[in-house]
């Protein structure tokens, strides 16, 4: 990849390995600011587990991982929280409202929460403020996502980290959560990683790609390479997924 770019996260020769398994294999690589940088792969390549690692949900068990410059062992854990988010395909959710659900990250660091803040994160996401109130039960797939994605906004993140977010989702939802990830990149400048498994929204949103096969990066650079890959394993894996 370019090292024209400053990297938000940066990957030195980073294993993980749980037991005799090695889950990733010296990984080297950066993630550039304020773009959007797409994984894709087989299902077991080790994209979540790398994920997990930027921020701090796991660490490496070798090499070094930095964030915007720092080890990552260097920050504390409540602070490294706040500068990357994250949110999941199955966006977890407590019961109550949404204003709830948005107030938790606050509450949990003991801090308040107003209702405008609240009606700022739903304008945000494309949310009208009604929707405040509305219980988190009653809300589609689509809603219920674009919450998920509010809430990881409530620590104004410079980096956010995205597992599958629209696997699950209707054409037209999807369509939206797209949208809006673009909008937020281009708004706040937040560094975006996002796993997919759809190579054409991979090839659309990403400004970058990484290809990973078994717990490996085969292939980086413009989301374009999705095109015409420059290695076989990379062909072989796109060729199964015909973008
Ligand atoms: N806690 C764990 N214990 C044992 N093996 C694990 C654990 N977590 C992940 N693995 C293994 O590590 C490999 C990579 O998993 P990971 O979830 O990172 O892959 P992935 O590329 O995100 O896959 P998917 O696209 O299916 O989500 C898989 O073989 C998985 O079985």
């Amino acid at each position: 990849m370019s090292i024209d770019y400053k990297p938000a996260v940066h990957f030195n020769h980073v294993s993980y390995t749980i037991g005799e398994n090695q889950i990733l294999r010296s990984i080297t690589g950066s993630f550039p600011e304020g773009r959007i940088t797409t994984l894709v792969g087989p299902s077991g390549a080790g994209k979540t587990t790398l994920l997990k690692l930027c921020n701090g949900l796991l660490s490496p068990t070798m090499g070094e991982l930095y964030v915007q410059g720092q080890l990552i062992e260097s920050y504390e854990p409540t602070e490294l929280r706040r500068l990357v988010g994250i949110a999941l395909q199955s966006a977890p959710m407590i019961s109550g409202t949404v204003y709830d659900n948005l107030a938790l990250p606050m509450v949990l660091q003991s801090k308040k929460f107003s209702k405008e803040a609240g009606r700022r994160l739903l304008r945000d996401v494309g949310l009208e403020e009604e929707f405040l109130q509305r219980k988190i039960n009653d809300l589609s797939g689509g809603q219920r996502q674009k919450v998920s994605i509010a809430r990881t906004l409530v620590n104004q993140p410079n980096i956010l980290l995205l597992d599958e977010i629209t696997s699950s989702l209707d054409r037209t939802s999807q369509k939206e959560i797209e949208e809006l990830i673009v909008a937020i990149n281009r708004k706040y400048g937040t560094t975006i990683i996002w796993i997919t498994h759809n190579l054409q929204q991979a090839l659309e949103i990403g400004y970058f790609t990484w290809v990973m096969m078994d717990g490996e990066v085969v292939e980086t650079g413009r989301s374009e390479l999705l095109k015409s890959p420059a290695t076989d394993k990379a062909r072989n894996f796109i060729k199964g997924g015909a973008v």
